[in-house]
């Protein structure tokens, strides 16, 4: 009883939490006055306290609304129904209560009223647009809504996926009487607004047959027919969704809001001090975390009793644990140190490269420049508007988000610093490497029109950096072949590397030219190749500061392996190497597996290993392989010194029907890894458009045929045909080997810490079981073992989470998570106690409406019963200023 009547409680005040300061701890330490300060600090409390009371609905109240008191009676803090509830110290309501949803309402109404400035009914108007109509519609859908109300009208356009449908009318009794129908109408239970749209200027332009090289010449952007909704824009401003929509005559593409810019839409804190965007970013997670604690006390099994924490959570204003502050960023504007600029037409038609000015679903399509956007670099901005100029002469279009065709959709500027002090002034000075990377769809295009363009586009955007003051630097340029409809590429998708002139290179840059399509960052000091599709933080410098907090938080020594699952480039756990006995990480990009691998290898780091697969499909096998072996006394080494490979050895391939390279004294490792990652992009696009997997081994990994592959693993010996070189050698002759494996990734397992015996092999993203003897007796048993998890914004997998959670020698998991919520949902499931009679696992049927805690809570009833996690710690680190983003840290114990 008294449980539920716990849940929920306090569901919208923090006040009475206060995050602790660590610097103002650290000042107060040995401060006499320290006492009386606390003393203060408890009767400021109360006071804040009283002011509360009474100013939020009760839980058990909200639950039985028809009556009913929760068992702390007279002395709740909360209050029992409508009556009782008093005002905020700020005057605002409960937003919870009846009488703050309905002063929201009339003035959500009256603002709409406000905003919504009459339709105009005449001849020179005949062309409207339907705002709020379910977007699942297609233009069907719209004509049989439209035909089922017996409206008549001339045209009618509805893009799946848009709230927003266009309709024209053949004379002004069509648009009245359209007009009073819809007044009157819903459609899917929705009210339907009906607002002017405008004809582009520039529709009657003819299209271009970019296939042909009928277009040479022509600017081409391949401008729809007379009856495609792009061809409209609203002309008066409503409200729909919350979202204004502007008043406008000039030609739109879809719909814009009232006063939105690219910089209110990608850094829409940057008008607020940075402090203060640090209080607000603090006070969002500080509301998410506390979902963690309603969660996991609601899904905690009625047989169980609730774990401490949750318990003592009311000390902390019902936080999991307490939020230890948020750490600044060391770098406030121009951090970025990737930006990705859409492709598109500006509101008045122009091609552009920016931002767009809001979100396709809206129906907005306008791309700005990106001017004044504080979190873009100078040098980011300036490539930006190079390529826009370019882009006003090319014969090819720009991408059209409404009917998915045209050319060039995406631009990257990827930047890379060179090694030094890292000075959070002058960041432009630092930045010695520039990759360039252009998406387009070369679906039905002429080719030689298309080696034009590109071979026009070098050498533009190469004149174009040689000219600015100082130069800007320019290390490479891929093109990136993309289909799909949105922007967001699979890692897979076929690259390009343009290779830049002798002359170019010479113009742009005094540095030595470098043919390969990645640059290189320092994070702790430690370099970092990075390939044109691999994650890397988008703020190096406060990049360092997470992963130095996560690797305190994780408590490691040499007694530690160290699971660094999501692990990209190997960051985390390559900056952690040197405090654990070895790491493991786990990654799906096969290029970021391939950057791991060499960036270990050019950083003389030794006891790192690198799996390329899914997290959900290799954990388990990992555990086992892992962790699922008899205690014994042995070392197991990094497969790196196993051999004696560094980076000053020479590497030569041994097989001859691969890459051949031998390193003289002034070639260094990253040298000839640079030459060896030249091969690999070059059989690119062609040989991975098949989808399969196709990955650079780690040189020490012995491909001789002789290993110990399980049944059903391809075995990758020097006639499998395709490169590969062992590295067997000594300390002073070490040899290195570029081998591209098709279908399956290997881990090198060494059975003995002097020499790679057994291979285990990961074939179609699952690995082979572990060798029985070999394997187990050779394995040693690290007395800690820690997983530091950095998964994408959706979290981890269900089955990583159930891996780690069922397996009880994980004592100690960090989480890195760039989205509260998916953190607080995994949590859920790892914190939440279980009991020895878990259900069937019944699927999650109506999961479309659920939340990620809702859908959470029904995981873990079929969880196999385990120890649960506690939530011990929590720490933002702001990686994005400007925006409402940040990441997070957790430490998680059992
Ligand atoms: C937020 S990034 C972190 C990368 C790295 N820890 C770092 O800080 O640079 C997430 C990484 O997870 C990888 N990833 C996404 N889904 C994955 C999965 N199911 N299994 C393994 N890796 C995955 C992505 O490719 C990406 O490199």
């Amino acid at each position: 009883m008294e449980r539920e009547m716990n849940a929920d409680a306090s569901p919208t005040s923090n006040e009475e939490f206060q995050p602790s300061d660590p610097r103002s701890v650290e000042e107060e330490a040995g401060d006499g006055a320290a006492e009386k300060r606390k003393r203060e600090e408890e009767e400021e409390k109360g006071e804040r306290r009283k002011a509360l009371w009474k100013t939020s609905l009760c839980s058990y109240y909200r639950q039985q609304p028809a009556g009913g008191r929760c068992s702390h009676g007279d002395a709740c803090r909360y209050a029992h129904g409508e009556a009782e509830l008093r005002p905020r110290p700020d005057n605002t309501w409960d937003p919870t209560s009846q009488r703050a949803k309905k002063l929201l309402k009339s003035e959500t109404s009256a603002a709409e009223e406000e905003d919504s400035p009459p339709v105009s009914v005449d001849a020179t108007s005949l062309d409207k647009c339907l705002i709020g109509l379910p977007r699942k519609w297609t233009s069907d859908s719209l004509k049989s809504f439209l035909d089922a109300q017996d409206i008549l009208y001339k045209t009618a356009k509805k893009k799946k996926g848009m709230s927003v449908g266009f309709v024209g009318f053949e004379n002004i009794e069509q648009v009245k009487s359209a007009i009073e129908v819809l007044n009157e109408n819903s459609a899917g239970g929705k009210q339907i607004k009906v607002a002017d749209a405008v004809r582009r200027c520039h529709e009657k332009k003819p299209s271009v047959d970019i296939s042909s090289d009928q277009s040479k010449g022509q600017n081409t952007e391949s401008h729809p027919g007379s009856d495609d909704p792009t061809l409209f824009s609203t002309s008066s401003t409503l409200i729909e969704d919350g979202y204004a929509v502007e008043k406008d005559t000039s030609v739109v593409e879809g719909l814009v809001s009232k006063t939105k810019h690219a910089r209110d839409v990608v850094t829409p804190l940057a008008n607020m001090p940075y402090n203060d965007q640090l209080e607000h970013k603090k006070s969002s997670l500080l509301q998410i975390l506390k979902r963690l604690t309603r969660n996991a006390r609601k899904a905690c099994p009625d047989v169980v009793p609730l774990p401490e924490w949750i318990n003592t959570s009311r000390e902390i204003g019902g936080l999991p644990c307490k939020l230890e502050g948020i750490l600044e960023s060391p770098v406030i504007n121009g951090y970025r140190n990737k930006c990705e600029f859409s492709v598109g037409c500006s509101l008045q038609g122009k091609r552009t490269v920016g931002f767009m000015l809001g979100n396709f679903r809206e129906g907005i399509t306008a791309v700005e420049e990106p001017v004044n956007c504080p979190n873009v670099s100078r040098i980011s901005c300036k490539y930006a508007s190079i390529f826009q100029d370019f882009l006003q002469s090319s014969v090819l279009p720009v991408w059209n988000r409404i009917n998915n065709t045209g050319f060039w959709r995406q631009f990257t500027v990827r930047e890379g610093r060179s090694p030094g002090q890292a000075a959070t002034e002058n960041l432009d000075n630092q930045i010695t490497e520039v990759m360039l990377i252009v998406q387009v769809c070369l679906s039905g295009v002429d080719e030689e029109l298309m080696k034009n363009e590109f071979s026009r586009m070098t050498q533009v955007l190469t004149q174009g950096a040689a000219s600015c003051s100082p130069p800007l630097p320019l290390t490479t340029i891929v093109v990136q072949d993309h289909k799909g409809i949105s922007n967001a590429a699979p890692a897979d998708c076929p690259l390009l590397p343009l290779l830049l002139s002798n002359v170019e290179k010479q113009s742009c840059s005094e540095k030595p030219y470098v043919s390969e399509a990645r640059i290189h960052d320092y994070i702790s000091n430690l370099r970092f190749s990075i390939s044109p599709t691999a994650f890397f933080q988008v703020n190096t410098l406060a990049a360092e500061r997470l992963y130095s907090l996560a690797g305190d938080w994780a408590d490691l020594n040499s007694d530690t392996l160290l699971f660094d699952i999501c692990c990209g480039t190997g960051t985390i756990g390559l900056t952690l190497a040197h405090h654990v006995g070895m790491v493991v990480g786990i990654e799906m990009n096969e290029s970021a597996v391939s950057d791991a691998q060499r960036n270990a290898m050019i950083n003389g780091i030794k006891n790192c290993r690198f799996v390329c697969g899914k997290a959900e499909d290799v954990m388990g096998t990992l555990l086992k392989q892992y962790l699922d072996v008899p205690q014994h006394h042995g070392i197991v080494s990094g497969f790196l010194e196993s051999n004696g490979t560094d980076q000053d050895d020479n590497i030569t391939n041994d097989n001859g029907d691969g890459l051949t390279f031998q390193s003289d004294t002034s070639t260094s490792a990253d040298d000839l890894l640079a030459n060896a990652s030249a091969k690999e992009i070059s059989v690119l696009p062609e040989e991975r458009t098949d989808g399969k997997l196709e990955t650079l081994v780690a040189p020490e990994q012995n491909f001789d045929g002789n290993t110990n592959h399980e049944e059903g693993c391809i075995d990758h010996g020097k006639d499998n045909g395709h490169e590969s070189l062992a590295n067997e050698g000594s300390n002073n002759d070490a040899k290195g080997s570029l081998g591209i494996l098709k279908n399956c990734t290997a881990v090198c397992e060494e059975t003995t810490h002097e020499k790679p015996e057994c291979i285990e092999m990961i074939q179609n993203n699952c690995i082979s079981e572990p060798k029985k003897g070999a394997a187990e007796s050779s394995m040693f048993q690290f007395k800690n073992v820690v997983a530091i998890v950095d998964p994408p914004r959706v979290g981890l997998h269900p089955i990583v989470i159930k891996s780690l959670r069922t397996h009880p020698r994980i004592r100690r998991l960090v989480y890195i998570s760039c989205n509260p919520e998916s953190l607080v949902a995994n949590a859920i499931e790892l914190c939440t106690p279980t009991t020895d009679k878990p259900e069937k696992g019944k699927g999650n049927r109506g999961w479309r409406k659920m939340s990620s805690a809702g859908l959470a809570r029904n995981r873990v009833k079929s969880m196999p019963n385990s120890e649960p996690f506690r939530p011990v710690r929590a720490m933002a680190v702001d990686l994005f200023p400007h925006t409402p983003h940040c990441e997070m840290v957790m430490l998680f114990e059992r």
